[in-house]
């Protein structure tokens, strides 16, 4: 696949119309010929739809690197094929320190590999929702069990300060993003990635859209689609023009920046519902409504930010970003130094604290790497590296977006169903815990299935009548869905045990 990256240029003039010219074209970052051997690989840092990220060390040179890794077959069977070129070579072209840098590229039979800066500081997604010791909070504490996870009750937001410096780093590289004439089009915390020392950087451009006079050389079939009736990005992010089908604009990334302005400070994002098509109304009628303690700044910031009309977001008005960046709310904001102020402190992960991060992955045990590679016995088919979810995929937990909706899980529907909520979660027994993808339908149907064997684990018997059928939310993150037989447990670590009992119960009302 990388081989076509060589063949004919099409390049976008600034005047728009495109111009396409026979050459090789050169990369920044190289091909090279290593092979996963050549790597000694550490904790999964993260999965996404059609990857797995990993941290790999040179082994030669000692060098860390966040290695994406995407499974040939998988990419070619989910079309993903332009949206893989197209990150590659806008990756290869962009240079920000706010943005991940692609260092080399290599592949053999079954995967390409990305090797990215890596960002050990996690996912700022992470940063606000992390546990820290604060505060017993005791109207949860009826449930005798779960005593001690509300010793360690989340945070669960960014305090003014913290959010003004992070969405600063934002503004800044999504300034320089949009003077390279891409739409970045999956803004969001899971996205914005935290360096070691706690600098921001924006990640994952598998979304990414070039305008018809951007800066960047795109090569043939690299450009990502324009279909009417899709969007890309993330359900809770989307501004309302793209739901209504208008094409891309750089205001459609100054919408989820609102979003996840918004985000840090209260912890959620302002549009959150049980399912995408809630999620869609409450965006088509701008549904916000804004925590108290916000200060006035802030809530004008993000009130502004998420205007119906993309033109007038601060940022994209004639202005350009200086009447963003001389919003109140980044008063004393000094833009020029951004990368030399002392970022806030990181709160630790708390399962990397006693795991070293070359031997152990985020759950304390090292990622086997037997399903990819040449050398792979076990890798037979080609189907497993980016489609089974990982043993990590517990805290990659998000709605499915009708673009990036993980294909994985529609082999437990049938033709017409469709996904209503997902999340992978733990099934908790009395000692041990299962992690299982929880699944809503419309049919209804709601059952979980083990993620890496693929295989329906079970099957709640769906009631409308709420005796048969119910959940008892006991914490923001742990829920029991109870039956006339028996009583389930989860743990949702993305803290969405209310939206699961909302989910269940709007559907029993429908
Ligand atoms: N350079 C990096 N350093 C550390 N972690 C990373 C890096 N790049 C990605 N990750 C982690 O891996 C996850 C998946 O990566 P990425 O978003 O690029 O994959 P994707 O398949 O394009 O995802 P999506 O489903 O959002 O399209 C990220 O959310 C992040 O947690």
């Amino acid at each position: 696949m990388e081989k076509e990256f060589d063949t004919k240029l099409v390049l976008q003039g600034r005047n728009g119309g495109s111009v396409s010219r026979s050459k090789s074209f050169s990369f920044k970052a190289p091909q090279e010929n290593f092979t996963i051997q050549d790597f000694q690989l550490g904790k999964i840092y993260g999965v996404g739809s059609y990857s797995k990220v990993v941290r790999a060390k040179k082994k030669e040179t000692g060098t860390v690197y966040a290695l994406k890794i995407m499974d040939k077959k998988f990419i070619t069977k989910e079309n993903k094929t332009a949206y893989v070129k197209l990150e590659r070579i806008v990756l290869d072209q962009l240079d920000h320190p706010g943005i991940i840098k692609l260092f080399f590229t290599f592949q053999d039979s079954f995967s390409l590999y990305m090797a990215l800066e890596s960002c050990e500081g996690g996912e700022l997604f992470d940063q606000i929702t992390r546990v820290r010791m604060i505060s017993v909070e005791p109207s949860w504490c009826f449930d005798k069990f779960w005593d001690l996870t509300y010793l360690h009750v989340q945070k669960g937001k960014l305090s003014e300060d913290e959010a003004r410096f992070y969405s600063a780093q934002v503004v800044d590289a999504l300034e320089y993003i949009h003077s390279m004439g891409l739409i970045h089009r999956d803004i969001k915390p899971e996205n914005l990635l935290l360096t070691s020392d706690g600098h921001i950087k924006i990640a994952d451009f598998g979304s990414v859209k070039p305008m018809q006079d951007s800066r960047i050389t795109v090569l043939p079939n690299a450009a990502s689609d324009d279909k009417a009736c899709t969007f890309v990005g993330t359900a809770a992010y989307v501004p309302p023009e793209v739901l209504n089908s208008s094409p891309a604009t750089f205001g459609n990334d100054l919408w989820a920046l609102g979003c996840t302005i918004y985000q840090m400070l209260s912890g959620t994002s302002p549009f959150k519902d049980a399912s995408e098509w809630l999620i869609f109304q409450r965006i088509i009628a701008r549904d916000i409504k804004f925590p108290s303690h916000f200060s006035e700044a802030a809530r004008d910031l993000v009130d502004r930010l998420l205007d119906t009309d993309p033109s007038r977001r601060p940022g994209a008005g004639s202005e350009g970003y200086a009447a963003l960046k001389r919003h109140p709310f980044f008063m004393g904001v000094d833009w020029k130094n951004l990368r030399s102020q002392t970022p806030p402190k990181l709160a630790p992960d708390p399962a990397s604290q006693t795991a070293s991060p070359e031997r152990e992955d985020a759950h304390g045990s090292p990622w086997n790497p037997t399903h990819i590679g040449d050398s792979s016995a076990a890798h037979n088919d080609g189907h497993s590296a980016p489609s089974t979810p990982s043993e990590s995929s517990g805290s990659i937990t998000r709605l499915a977006s009708i673009d990036s909706f993980d294909s994985r899980w529609q082999q437990f529907l049938e033709p017409g169903e469709s996904v209503l909520m997902i999340s992978a979660v733990k099934k908790l027994q009395k000692i041990t815990s299962k992690k299982v993808q929880l699944i809503l339908t419309n049919k209804p149907k709601l059952i979980y299935v083990d993620p890496s064997k693929l295989v329906v684990k079970g099957n709640i018997i769906w009631s409308d009548n709420s005796n048969d059928l119910n959940v008892i939310v006991t914490s923001p993150s742990h829920f029991k869905i109870c039956t006339p037989k028996k009583v389930l447990s989860f743990e949702d670590v993305k803290q969405r045990a209310l939206v699961w009992k909302k989910a269940i119960e709007t559907l029993q009302n429908r």
